[in-house]
């Protein structure tokens, strides 16, 4: 998969699209955050093409990878690569939108000692909210999440930041297959009583909207983001996130 993005859709004669996966130095932070969890059960938000969903498979003996996906498609093409890693009992594939499916998500056998989220960044804090209150997250869970600075999710980071049942570090990495950096978020979390973040300021709101506009145009076939353009919004955002949230230390 990693070739394909690299060497096919950007070679020569590649379409030079982007292949958007969690790849590179991205699967190394996400590798060595799972090593940390407090169990191999593993909950993916954002499956794609099964790339990420197959990680925790190499970082960690006997992980069970749940992985959640909204696009058929995406979720059949995954299923298949799946398959063919030879991995289709150590990973399962659910359809449907993370909003719907968390609440509905039982933990009979346990509750997640890992999270991968990777859908749209705009909704991490509701993803969050979710597993909170159904109670999906295991006592030192470890949270990762992607893209938090490409095209960036200020009200998540706020929230991890803010809460204190989270201990957060933020690894800034470059783009797979794409010149631009991102960050990537991983928290410990801690179910303590005194949790809960204070109201977001107007300003990451603002943050919120400019973010959510990149990812609008660079999903939309019609006005996409051009690599120059990315590499410029990634270059501004850090400065007006560090701001807003009173300091983000980056490793
Ligand atoms: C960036 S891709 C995931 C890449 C994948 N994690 C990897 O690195 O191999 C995001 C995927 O999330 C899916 N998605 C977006 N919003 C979603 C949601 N709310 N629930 C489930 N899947 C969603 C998209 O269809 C897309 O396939």
């Amino acid at each position: 998969m990693e070739r394909f993005g690299t060497h096919v859709l950007q070679g020569e004669r590649g379409s030079g699209r982007w292949l958007k996966l969690a790849a590179g130095e991205k699967a190394e932070v996400l590798g060595a955050a799972m090593k940390k969890a407090p169990n191999p059960k593993i909950l993916e938000l954002g499956t794609y093409c099964g790339y990420s969903a197959l990680r925790p498979r190499e970082a960690l003996e006997n992980a069970s990878v749940i992985t959640v996906e909204n696009d058929p498609v995406h979720a059949v093409i995954a299923m298949c690569l799946v398959a063919l890693a030879g991995q289709s009992h150590g990973v399962k594939v659910l359809i449907g939108h993370s909003l719907s499916l968390l609440p509905r998500l039982v933990t009979a056998g346990g509750r997640f000692g890992g999270v991968f989220m990777d859908t749209r960044g705009s909704r991490y804090d509701q993803e969050v909210a979710l597993m909170i209150e159904h109670d999906l997250l295991a006592p030192h869970a470890v949270l990762v999440a992607d893209n938090v600075l490409k095209p960036g999710t200020p009200l998540f980071l706020w929230l991890v930041m803010r809460d204190a049942r989270f201990q957060t570090q933020i690894h800034a990495v470059n783009e797979f297959a794409m010149p631009a950096k991102d960050w990537i978020s991983v928290s410990i979390y801690d179910p303590r009583e005194d949790g809960g973040a204070p109201q977001a300021p107007p300003e990451l709101f603002r943050l919120h909207e400019a973010a959510e506009e990149m990812r609008t145009r660079a999903l939309s076939h019609v006005r996409s983001v051009t690599y120059a353009e990315w590499a410029r919004f990634a270059q501004e955002m850090p400065g007006a996130t560090r701001q807003r949230q009173g300091g983000v230390a980056c490793m």
